[in-house]
């Protein structure tokens, strides 16, 4: 199957996920659990949209914990860069209806200790399908931290049933 129909199909099953909240604290449980976040001073992650895992709970853990919190904003069609968000950091919502911060300043990514990457489908072998634009294959390539995505089960394959192009990026570590 191509990408596109992965993406779309995935992205049906989590709309229609039933008991999604149930599924998502089974999966904050084993993050805050994983020796990545206990190791990790600062996080990276997405503001999440509806259908994807909610992330606001684990930003809110993350500043408990007094974790650097780094959220993505693209300005370009190639580049995403990350701006470091304190607990007053203001949102807009892109064109993509993503919720972005305003521009404050621009991380460095190994100021990053680990990246919580988001994902549509994954393969048991760590490869990943995200939105389509590049974004995080990008990143990935030069990061060397910590990598880690959070999925249901719904969202693995045994394999890729994508064509796993050179470009994509493999993650270190799923939690699903
Ligand atoms: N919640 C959340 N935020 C996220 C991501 C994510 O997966 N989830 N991203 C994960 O990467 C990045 C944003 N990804 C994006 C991917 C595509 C486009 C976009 O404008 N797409 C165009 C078409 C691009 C094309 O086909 O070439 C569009 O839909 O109009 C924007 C953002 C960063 N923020
Ligand atoms: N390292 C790179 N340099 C230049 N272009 C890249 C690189 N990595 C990916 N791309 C481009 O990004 C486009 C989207 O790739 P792909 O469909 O695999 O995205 P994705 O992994 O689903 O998205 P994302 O990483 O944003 O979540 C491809 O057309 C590819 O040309």
């Amino acid at each position: 199957m191509d990408k596109k129909n992965i993406r779309k199909q995935i992205i049906g099953l989590l709309k229609n996920k039933n008991h999604k909240s149930y599924y998502e604290h089974k999966l904050y449980k084993k993050l805050f659990n994983s020796l990545e976040w206990k190791n990790s001073d600062s996080i990276a992650i997405t503001i999440s949209l509806k259908f994807e895992i909610d992330t606001r709970p684990i930003i809110r853990k993350a500043f408990l914990d007094n974790k650097e919190v780094f959220v993505p904003k693209v300005i370009s069609k190639e580049e995403m860069v990350f701006i470091n968000c304190t607990e007053d950091t203001k949102f807009k919502k892109s064109s993509f209806d993503i919720y972005e911060p305003l521009f404050t300043f621009k991380a460095n990514i190994s100021d990053i200790d680990l990246l919580i990457v988001p994902g549509l489908a994954f393969s048991l072998d760590n490869n990943r399908l995200g939105f389509g634009g590049g974004f995080y294959d990008r990143i990935l390539k030069k990061y060397n931290g910590y990598t880690l995505s959070l999925c249901f089960k719904e969202q693995i394959y045994q394999k890729a049933l994508w064509k796993v192009d050179d470009f994509d990026q493999k993650v270190k570590r799923i939690i699903y």
